[in-house]
């Protein structure tokens, strides 16, 4: 079989290589920068790059292009016209950041819970003064769209005593759920009003645009905390800060925006009931190694004509 070009668009360590390379000797792997890797492209059989990268333009230089792998469980930006209708594989990292956004997830509970929110901002006046505490335990929490990672979320949750809601796109056996609900917009409504917590876990697609707006602000209880480790398109931003603004629920916390880098102009900035983090929720020292480990058992896969994991639907978009 003819050498595979396998075209890179990140760093990787030398650890990483060897774990391609352990999976298939018989490919070369190009590390690529942006500036460098549209010279790549001719001779390019596989992609491996970020969901949310632009692409279109090395895909239309890649004749020889047979597969792109997504390091990132979101591949939005992979979804353009032409790959929609080509035999181009497209795969994606899904179930690797489970571990990470679920423990992210639980910080900004347990700030808000907490009230490390408030005790932080006093502990910078030099201020002594008790804050509001609560517990997560026998609160309910909601989560739209119950994938790899909601499901980590879900048993997190369980283990403290919540009660966990989940939707998801087909009715499936769930341990760590006590009501599971379908996506539609009433099944939404009546998970939402319920939830003392309510986190998006979907992915963003035709479906899940500015699924999330005022009127699922308004039916939530205005003691409920909203947070978005997803993306940031699911919501409508302006309608969220609506809802933070009238009080229409209590708190938000958010890793992921419709315009990222948070443009300075938001006001979302500087809401004392909101925490922002820069789309961190997924990081951590172990990415890069399950990312690389993920690609490589589908790379074996590949080479030898076996089913691949991860697949993406083109037509579902995730
Ligand atoms: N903040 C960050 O750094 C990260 C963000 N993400 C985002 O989170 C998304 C989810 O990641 P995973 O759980 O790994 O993906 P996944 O593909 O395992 O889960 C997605 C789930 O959403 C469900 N779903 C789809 N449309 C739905 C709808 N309209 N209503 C309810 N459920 C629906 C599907 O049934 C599926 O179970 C990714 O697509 C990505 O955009 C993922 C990793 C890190
Ligand atoms: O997997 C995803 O979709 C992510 O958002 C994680 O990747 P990132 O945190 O953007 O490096």
């Amino acid at each position: 079989m003819a050498v595979l070009n396998i075209v890179v668009l990140n760093p990787l360590a030398d650890r990483h290589k060897e774990v391609i390379k352990a999976a298939e000797p018989n490919v070369n792997i190009i590390v690529s920068d942006e500036k460098t890797v549209l010279e790549h492209m001719p001779e390019c059989h596989i992609l491996v790059t970020w969901g949310w990268a632009e692409a279109q333009h090395l895909y239309q230089a890649a004749p020889h292009l047979e597969w792109i792998h997504a390091l990132s469980a979101g591949v939005e930006k992979l979804l353009f016209p032409e790959i929609q209708t080509a035999d181009t594989l497209l795969t994606n990292s899904k179930g690797i950041h489970s571990i990470p956004v679920s423990e992210h997830l639980l910080a900004m509970m347990l700030a808000f819970s907490r009230g490390l929110t408030l005790s932080i901002r006093q502990q910078n006046a030099k201020t002594w003064e008790r804050v509001p505490t609560d517990e997560l335990h026998e609160h309910i929490l909601a989560i739209i769209g119950l994938g790899a990672i909601g499901r980590e979320i879900a048993k997190k949750a369980k283990a403290l005593g919540m009660t966990v809601l989940a939707s998801k796109q087909e009715m499936t056996t769930e341990l760590f759920v006590d009501k599971l609900y379908l996506p539609d917009s009433d099944s939404l409504q009546e998970m939402l009003a319920q939830a003392d917590y309510a986190v998006v876990a979907l992915p963003l697609t035709e479906n899940t645009k500015n699924l999330i707006g005022l009127k699922q602000f308004t039916i939530m209880k205005p003691s409920a905390y909203f947070f978005n480790i997803a993306r940031g398109g699911i919501v409508n931003e302006a309608d969220l800060v609506t809802a933070l603004e009238q009080k229409l629920i209590r708190g938000a916390g958010l890793d992921v925006f419709t315009h990222e880098p948070l443009p300075e102009s938001s006001p979302l900035w500087t809401m004392p009931n909101v925490i922002i983090t820069p789309h961190v929720a997924a990081l951590s020292p172990a990415y890069l190694d399950r990312a690389i480990k993920l690609f490589a058992d589908n790379l074996t896969r590949f080479i030898q004509g076996r089913d691949m994991i991860n697949l993406v639907d083109k037509g579902k978009g995730y």
